[in-house]
């Protein structure tokens, strides 16, 4: 695809900087580039060069480089000017080059939208690139890196050629019934490779909590007794006054978050209201919430102040979690059983290793590498919407033929658009190419 327009920005980040990169990318960049620099550069060579202006003044001297067209990240002729990363020097260029014929400031994601469109990535690449830019952990890093590597493309890609195959299978059968060119065996066959392709869409759809968890951080709970040391913990892991602690039971009310990095992962951890038989109604609801919150967690802590007999605080059923014993600066003598973890959040006691198994488990909960899940809302929303389809063709032995193969085909569209291949042609090159014309 050619767009008439060829667009600049400043590809780079926040000025001033040592170095700003600015990037170009349509049918004027020949032109722009040789009247700026005075020549072209060697295809995907830097080159250091004066960039002059048309009064004959320098704006700056940078490295230049050329990529033509269709070797390049749009598809269409690029450029990058690397210029020294100043306000002025950046506005400057930009002002210029915008002013240019056919030239304009490119809108957010357009450099990607053109490679998209001219085939370069698919909508997963493009996505995976917008998370590469977003992570901020070593597991979204990882996970997004890992994304931006086509696979699950692959898997769509090859779910949708079954299923489109199948699909000619049963329109070969509504288009040639009475030759019964198409044994039943056949057919059925197809019906049970698309139920098991149910059964595979459907895991795969479950591992979308793991994204969930790498994306917006695992979930940890702090539950205890008033005054069992939540909120002290809480400050401590973030290493900030997050939440006020007193000596006073009942001072937290409401649910404090923060949000830490362990060992490269991302942890959610959430301060509660102490539990107990409270009567000020503002406390009441905060206990309430607490207990609601926890019900959501992927971890709990429970905490104990180790010198008192607390009441027991009771857990939804299942619910992971890990008894820490708190302020056992305060024990003498043996150090008292049935902990996973006793802390001094006075002297700090006990919180690295406290602070290392939320890590691992936050680690234990994400992908592992290779693992194929969907990673955004839009690839399951599709997902669930071509398994539902798929439901109705399976189950639907009393429908027409006809509704059938059409519910596999909006199925197979659902897929196709996860990546943004859809493409009616694709179902008759694979009618056709499997059965033969005029048959
Ligand atoms: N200076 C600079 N660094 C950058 C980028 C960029 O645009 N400029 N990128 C921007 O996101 C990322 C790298 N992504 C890129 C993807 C494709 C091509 C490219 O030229 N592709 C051609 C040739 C491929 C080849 O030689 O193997 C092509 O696809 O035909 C360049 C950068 C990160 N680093
Ligand atoms: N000695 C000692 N005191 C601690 C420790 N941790 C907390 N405390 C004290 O225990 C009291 C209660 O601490 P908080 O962190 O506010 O307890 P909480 O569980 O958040 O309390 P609520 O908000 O009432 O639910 C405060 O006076 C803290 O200073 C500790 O490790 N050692």
């Amino acid at each position: 695809m050619m767009f008439a327009d060829t667009i600049v920005a400043l590809s780079s980040g926040a000025l001033p900087a040592g170095v700003a990169v600015v990037r170009l990318s349509g049918p004027a960049v020949i032109d722009v580039v040789s009247k700026l620099v005075g020549s072209v550069p060697p295809p995907r060579t830097a080159c250091y060069a004066a960039l002059h202006l048309p009064d004959g003044s320098v704006l700056d001297c940078g490295l230049v480089l050329y990529f033509p067209a269709p070797a390049s990240f749009t598809g269409e002729d690029c450029a990058e000017f690397q210029l020294h990363g100043g306000r002025a020097v950046v506005q400057a260029l930009l002002k210029h080059v915008a002013s240019l014929p056919g030239c304009r400031l490119a809108s957010a994601g357009e450099f990607t939208r053109r490679a998209f469109l001219n085939g370069k990535m698919d909508l997963l690449a493009a996505e995976a690139a917008a998370d590469i830019i977003s992570a901020e952990t070593e597991a979204q890093r990882r996970f997004a890196v890992a994304n931006s590597q086509g696979r699950n493309s692959e898997l769509y890609a090859s779910w949708r050629t079954r299923l489109l195959r199948a699909r000619a299978f049963v329109e070969a059968e509504l288009d040639f019934v009475d030759e019964s060119d198409v044994p039943d065996a056949a057919a059925q066959a197809v019906w049970s490779d698309i139920d098991a392709l149910v059964g595979e869409i459907d895991r795969h759809i479950d591992g979308f909590k793991k994204a969930e968890i790498v994306r917006e951080g695992f979930d940890v709970v702090l539950l205890g007794a008033p005054n069992a040391g939540k909120s002290s913990l809480l400050n401590a892991l973030a290493q900030r006054e997050a939440a006020i602690v007193t000596d006073e039971p009942g001072t937290t009310r409401d649910l404090i978050e923060v949000v830490l990095d362990i060992e490269g992962s991302k942890v959610r951890v959430t301060d509660t209201a102490g539990i107990r038989d409270a009567t000020g109604k503002v406390e009441q609801l905060g206990i309430q919430r607490a207990r609601e919150r926890a019900s959501r967690a992927q971890l709990v802590l429970l905490l104990e102040d180790v010198g008192l007999d607390s009441p027991e605080v009771v857990l939804p059923k299942g619910k992971p979690f890990l008894r820490i014993g708190t302020k056992i600066d305060l024990c003498d003598g043996r150090p008292p059983n049935g902990y996973d973890h006793l802390v001094s959040c006075l002297t700090g006691d006990g919180l690295t290793e406290l602070a290392r198994a939320m890590g691992d488990a936050a680690k234990a909960a994400e992908p592992v590498a290779g693992e194929l899940i969907p990673w955004r809302l839009r690839h399951v929303e599709l997902l669930a919407e071509a398994v539902g389809h798929l439901r109705r063709a399976v189950e639907g032995e009393r429908l027409p033929l006809e509704l059938r193969s059409e519910e596999m085909r909006l199925a197979a569209n659902a897929l196709g658009t996860i990546t943004g291949s859809i493409d009616v042609e694709d179902l008759l090159d694979v009618i056709f190419g499997q059965f033969c014309i005029g048959k």
